[in-house]
């Protein structure tokens, strides 16, 4: 089995968790893609869904899923979102695909936040994946000094601009102990939007595919 077939099971795992007549909050991602396909077979069920970025908007709205502005939807019952690592805490690393910012407001705004990928996804301790930062341009400078005095490696994401209009800096050579405490301390950063760390919100439960099917994780 492929890290492609792992994403699949998960993604199709997750659909259980999906109640009836709910707004559900969607993240962004190829494993998350996945999951908006499956959705797609009980779109009528749905009242609709809180999107993280304009890719997951069109797809939804290809399945005929309605999208819901979050100001309008209130508290959500669920999250589904993809990672680019998890630690055995479920925090994670997001934002590989850029869109972190909407959807650490989105899992924010959620009750239950289930993380869906492919086994490799789990890890020991986080930043072997370079930390994606969200940056106000006019900032790009300031805040790559920052982190290179916190040990980094910041390098602009070539050719990318988030949803919001800002950069990306994606940061190597972090080996993220205290997660917790380095996700605040870079968001601390003035002219950081956030950080691709999820601590402060991390999962609440982790659905890991592999040929072996799919591996509940959750918080200890
Ligand atoms: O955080 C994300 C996008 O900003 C994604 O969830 C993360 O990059 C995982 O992506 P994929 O499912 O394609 O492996």
């Amino acid at each position: 089995m492929n890290q492609t077939d792992g994403k699949r099971l998960a993604a199709e795992a997750a659909l259980k968790y999906v109640e009836e007549d709910t707004i559900i909050g969607v993240g962004t991602g190829s494993t998350v893609d996945k999951f908006i396909d499956a959705l797609a077979e009980m779109r009528m069920k749905l009242r609709g869904a809180v999107s993280s970025s304009e890719a997951s908007t069109q797809r939804l709205r290809k399945h005929g899923i309605d999208v819901v502005d979050l100001n309008s939807a209130g508290r959500l019952d669920l999250y589904v979102d993809g990672a680019d690592e998890s630690n055995r805490f479920l925090q994670l690393i997001k934002g590989g695909g850029g869109a972190l910012t909407r959807e650490k407001i989105v899992a924010s705004a959620s009750e239950r936040f289930i993380c869906i990928a492919d086994e490799s996804k789990l890890v020991d301790v986080l930043g072997e994946f370079p930390l994606p930062i969200e940056v106000i341009p006019m900032a790009r400078s300031t805040v790559a000094r920052e982190l290179v005095r916190i040990g980094g490696r910041p390098e602009l994401r070539q050719n990318f601009t988030t949803d919001n209009g800002n950069i990306i800096l994606d940061v190597h050579g972090l080996s993220i102990t205290e997660p917790l405490k380095l996700e605040q301390e870079i968001n601390n950063i003035p002219g950081v939007v956030t950080n691709g760390i999820f601590a402060l919100r991390p999962a609440d439960l982790l659905l890991l595919g592999s040929s072996s099917g799919v591996r509940k994780v959750e918080t200890e």
